[in-house]
């Protein structure tokens, strides 16, 4: 009888066995609660950065934004709005410097209405200055300095995190579009290849891309440590070869070599590269005003621009510009700047965009694409105008000359043949986000991109959750079985004793 007693009063009696399963449930729950709560995308909890893109030709400001607890990994910034500022770029403010920052306003204001209040403290605001900025600096620092204050006090008075006003270095500018490009791509953490990065500014263009062979020169090498991989970059920026510094150099050419034959001075410019029917009235200084080029003196004052549409004169008068004859290297692009082979898929953006999209010339291939150019070259002024009545006269009746500019510098200059024609892909933007400099410029500055790769979480946030929930299931069904056979054990046990 005593035996059977104990057995009776056995510590997994039903009111303690209950007890203990509520508070495992309870348990349980609050596990589950604390590892959702724990680890949910707070979809709220995004981040900002500005970056003003103070360009040759105008001003972009660009407001990026990401998941607060996701900025180490690839691909998670994106761009959220962009606002293009009136008027030219801060280098022509040179003679009222005030101006450059007043100009700043009205996108400044925008970005303070697209960034939420509370985090408007913490968003860092960079502006970097290129190409235009580089000339001003060259011709007048004095100028380029006082431009500089202007925009920096303009960008103070706002209430971001202010991290500086700078001209960047047209290796950084190049190195920080090729970052853009693969970030965007989602190149960084992968095996595959990265995307080399061709950018034509207005002033300046940028070559960028991981050579095959060794770098001779090492200005144009930089090397990255990026998410643990070794990036080892070829690249180079040709001040005063961006389009409308290219137009210049070529119009300039033209106009000594016209002078030089007439030995009078030229009232007429026939230009190859503008369409039958053109003539525009312009201004010698007009031409000249650009540390690119030694100024020509001319007794007259102005000029008729005459177009002629011819392409291949175009192309022949373009070809001028470049200097390939001297070449201290194993092989070089042009103006002796070391270059090696074109290696892997280039993304081509800015300008080689905007033109070859315009054209309709981003899919050809380049036997296609210059029998397509030659054609559009030829069409009269006129009825370039009557297609397209709608597009700024300035861009319009430059395509041509773009466009033949464009073909040559990738063809003679950077040495892109007709069989990798193809690796070139003109791009604008990758998903939401423009391709330029001034994503990887944040990105680099903001620390966002780590040398070595993150530990990556043991299993995707889904899987996590339902691993959790499937689990703690499986718990409790458990001890519900462990419930119930003690349950019929001492039940047992009782009829036993009856
Ligand atoms: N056709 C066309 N041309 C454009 C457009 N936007 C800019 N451009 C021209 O394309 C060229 C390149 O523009 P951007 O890439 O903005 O040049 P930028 O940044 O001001 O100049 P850099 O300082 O040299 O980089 C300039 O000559 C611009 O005038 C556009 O929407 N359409
Ligand atoms: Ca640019």
């Amino acid at each position: 009888m005593d035996e059977q007693g104990v057995k009776v009063k056995n510590p997994w009696h039903r009111p303690v066995v209950i007890f203990l399963a509520a508070v495992i449930i309870v348990g349980i729950i609050i596990m589950v609660a604390i590892s959702v709560v724990q680890n949910k995308p707070l979809h709220q909890k995004y981040k900002y950065g500005i970056v003003l893109d103070a360009g040759s030709s105008h001003t972009s400001v660009f407001i990026y934004e990401w998941p607060a607890e996701k900025e180490n990994n690839t691909g998670m910034v994106r761009q959220k709005h962009t606002c293009n500022v009136q008027g030219k770029g801060i280098s022509s403010y040179s003679a009222n410097p005030q101006g450059a920052g007043a100009s700043l306003q009205l996108c400044m204001e925008e970005a303070k209405q697209k960034i939420p209040a509370h985090r408007h403290p913490e968003t860092p605001v960079y502006l970097g200055a290129t190409a235009g900025m580089r000339l001003l600096r060259m011709e007048n620092e004095e100028a380029s300095d006082k431009v500089l204050d202007s925009v920096a006090h303009s960008l103070k008075s706002y209430p971001f995190s202010y991290q500086g006003a700078r001209i960047i270095s047209g290796q950084e500018e190049g190195a920080f579009g090729w970052i853009t490009v693969n970030y965007l791509s989602k190149n960084l953490r992968k095996p595959t290849g990265t995307l080399g990065a061709l950018d034509l500014g207005g002033a300046s263009t940028q070559i960028t891309f991981v050579p095959q062979q060794n770098i001779e020169s090492y200005d144009n090498s930089i090397d990255f440590r990026l998410y643990g991989n070794d990036y080892h970059l070829y690249t180079h920026s040709f001040l005063c070869y961006g389009q409308d510094q290219a137009l210049k150099l070529s119009m300039g050419k033209k106009l000594e070599s016209t002078l030089k034959a007439d030995e009078t001075d030229p009232t007429e410019l026939r230009d190859p590269c503008f369409h039958p029917g053109y003539n525009f009235t312009r201004t010698v200084p007009n031409v000249f005003n650009t540390p690119c080029m030694k100024e020509m003196k001319l007794a007259n004052e102005t000029f008729f621009h005459v177009g002629l549409g011819n392409w291949s004169q175009c192309q022949q008068s373009i070809r001028k510009v470049f200097n390939t004859i001297n070449c201290p290297y194993s092989r070089c692009s042009f103006n002796g700047v070391f270059q090696p082979s074109v290696y892997g898929d280039f993304g081509a953006f800015s300008a080689f965009f905007f033109v070859m999209d315009f054209l309709n010339l981003t899919s050809d291939n380049l036997a296609t694409t210059k029998q397509k150019l030659a054609a559009y070259c030829s069409t009269p002024w006129k009825k370039i105008v009557e297609n397209h009545p709608n597009i700024k006269e300035k861009y319009l009746s430059e395509y041509c000359f773009s466009a033949t500019y464009i073909l040559t510098l990738l063809e003679d200059g950077y040495k892109f043949t007709s069989n990798n024609w193809k690796d070139i892909r003109f791009i604008k933007k990758i998903g939401d986000s423009d391709a330029g400099w001034t994503l990887g410029y944040m990105l680099n500055l903001t620390n966002m991109i780590p040398a070595e790769a993150p530990d990556t979480s043991l299993m995707p946030y889904g899987g996590y959750v339902t691993f959790m929930f499937l689990f703690s299931l499986l718990i409790l069904v458990l001890l519900l079985l462990v419930y119930f056979y003690f349950r019929r054990s001492t039940r047992t046990a009782q009829k036993d004793i009856i």
